[in-house]
């Protein structure tokens, strides 16, 4: 049996998010937070996103610090050197099918003491959408904590999913069900904080009319794993999603609402991690030199994350409503924006709007939200952008895409009271009329007022001294020093031996 010097005491967390932006953010937020409470930290990318982060943030971004290092392992799908987002539903399917072999092969060569100088693996911090992980850490013996990182409101939405099954309700009949008013139907039993949701605001997964689905199993998938994790962190807080959180199944493991994840992580003073960022796409900081020279609250900001896609004539619809707004707008339109085209706007748009609108493709998101230039937000509604915006006091208009961003953009409108919702057909008419209500009508004044409400009640909720989401956080890293014993880490050492390599 090896033994464990004292250097080795240290905990060592292997955080591994799902290879996408929406996903990767957040986790990084945590593996910081993690790092300042003493963890060493191995950040697992897949080959794929490790490749695009040298490209964006130049050949040493990835080198880390000796005590937060990057990994990768493939994700499954065939090589590919094209810099855009992957199909989602095939990265879950290839990462579900491919990625346990060589996660445990990365965690055999982490706690292999004869070429390893990292203290053995103590937690596996996963991305609930990376399920295969779970036994690894079984198989270890040491915690895996799951981080959900999309709503709080859709994680308890997929937890009815298996009754919407049951009830025939989803798939759908045929394709005609999603366009004869059948998803406005509410639903008919009451989830608490959800009362009045309708079919349309659930999480858009359920409207596939395949019973061989791929994603609704993996979504049955993901509710049912979660009770084999040994906790389960969520990116809000209790005084924004109480309802929502006490109202999931009490057979879970410990939940941790420790959000704004990014609220939280602001206060870590450590300028050596400043150094590890997580864009794909290479940042323009021009648009914040644009922001310095407008007026505050004047700004509308245009963004649809990293995974929606709209067509080139949703694209036009857009840019001529933000035009005929005469509202000033910074529009970050992603080089993969438009469905297998380029984005092409239309001189006269763009001749029109020379003076009052900036384009770019990627932005500091975080920054530019907090710019106090910027009035509102036109967003698709993913939930990094919601919980940003709602940090920064910024109202929204809602143009919700796919996944969770139905039901986020739905709490938004109905129960927080900060968003607008804009049709899924998108019309330029529409479009002017909510700019022009969202940066100076009565209601935008009101979700203003609301939102820097909320700004409030998340700054107290991640203030470190008794902040909910701190204090939640404190109690994380308690369960995380309880739950592993040396013994056993150092059996682990000696289980390399049994494991492929
Ligand atoms: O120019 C940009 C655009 C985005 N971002 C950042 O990229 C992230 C985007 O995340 P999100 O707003 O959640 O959108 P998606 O990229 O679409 O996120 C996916 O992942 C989320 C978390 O699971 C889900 O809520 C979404 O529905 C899903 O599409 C955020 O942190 C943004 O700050 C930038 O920094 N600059």
């Amino acid at each position: 049996m090896g033994s464990i010097s004292l250097l080795e005491k240290k905990p060592h967390a292997v955080c591994i998010p799902f290879p996408a932006q929406g996903h990767i953010n957040p986790m990084l937020e945590l593996a910081k937070l993690l790092h300042h409470k003493g963890f060493h930290i191995t950040f697992v990318n897949s080959e794929f996103n490790h490749k695009r982060l040298l490209k964006s943030r130049g050949p040493d971004s990835l080198n880390g610090l000796p005590d937060f290092q990057f990994q990768t392992i493939p994700d499954g799908l065939p090589p590919s050197d094209v810099d855009a987002t992957q199909d989602i539903a095939s990265l879950c399917e290839s990462t579900d099918k491919h990625g346990l072999g060589p996660f445990r092969e990365l965690l055999a060569r982490l706690n292999d003491t004869s070429s390893s100088n990292v203290p053995p693996v103590s937690c596996i911090i996963s991305d609930a959408a990376m399920s295969f992980t779970l036994a690894a850490a079984e198989e270890l013996g040491i915690p895996e904590i799951y981080l959900w990182t999309a709503s709080a409101c859709s994680y308890l939405a997929i937890f009815h999913f298996s009754q919407l099954i049951d009830k025939g309700i989803t798939p759908l009949k045929d394709a005609s069900y999603l366009t004869n008013g059948y998803l406005d139907t509410v639903l008919e039993w009451i989830i608490p904080g959800m009362e009045g949701i309708r079919l349309r605001d659930l999480p858009s997964f359920l409207r596939t009319t395949n019973p061989d689905d791929f994603i609704l199993k993996f979504i049955l998938q993901i509710t049912e794993s979660a009770q084999r994790a040994s906790a389960i962190i969520l990116n809000t807080f209790e005084e924004l999603d109480h309802d929502v959180i006490s109202s999931l199944p009490a057979y879970l493991p410990p939940i941790y609402p420790i959000g704004p994840l990014h609220v939280l992580e602001n206060q870590v003073d450590d300028k050596s991690l400043e150094v590890l960022g997580s864009n794909l796409w290479k940042e323009e900081p021009e648009c914040l030199e644009w922001l310095d020279s407008k007026e505050p609250n004047s700004v509308v900001y245009v963004n649809f994350g990293s995974i929606t896609v709209m067509t080139p004539e949703q694209l036009v619809e857009f840019a001529w409503g933000l035009a005929n707004s005469k509202q000033t707008f910074l529009w970050i339109i992603r080089p993969d924006l438009v469905k297998g085209d380029l984005a092409i706007l239309p001189d006269e748009f763009v001749e029109e709007t020379k003076h009052r609108g900036l384009f770019a493709s990627w932005c500091n998101q975080g920054t530019v939200l907090s710019h106090s230039s910027v009035g509102g937000f036109l967003t698709h509604s993913g939930w990094n952008s919601t919980i940003e915006s709602m940090s920064s006091g910024l109202p929204m208009i809602c143009w919700p895409f796919f996944a969770d961003q139905q039901t986020n953009c739905w709490i938004c409108c109905t129960k927080w009271g900060i968003g607008m919702e804009i049709d899924n057909n998108v019309k330029r008419d529409e479009v002017e009329s909510l700019v022009i209500e969202l940066m100076s009508g009565k209601k935008g004044k009101e979700m203003k007022k609301k939102a820097m409400e909320w700004k409030k009640l998340a700054e107290d909720a991640a203030s470190c001294s008794s902040g909910s989401s701190s204090v939640n956080f404190e109690n994380l890293i308690s369960q995380l020093q309880q739950s592993k014993t040396l013994d056993t880490l150092e059996s682990n050492h000696d289980k390399v031996n049994n494991w492929p390599h």
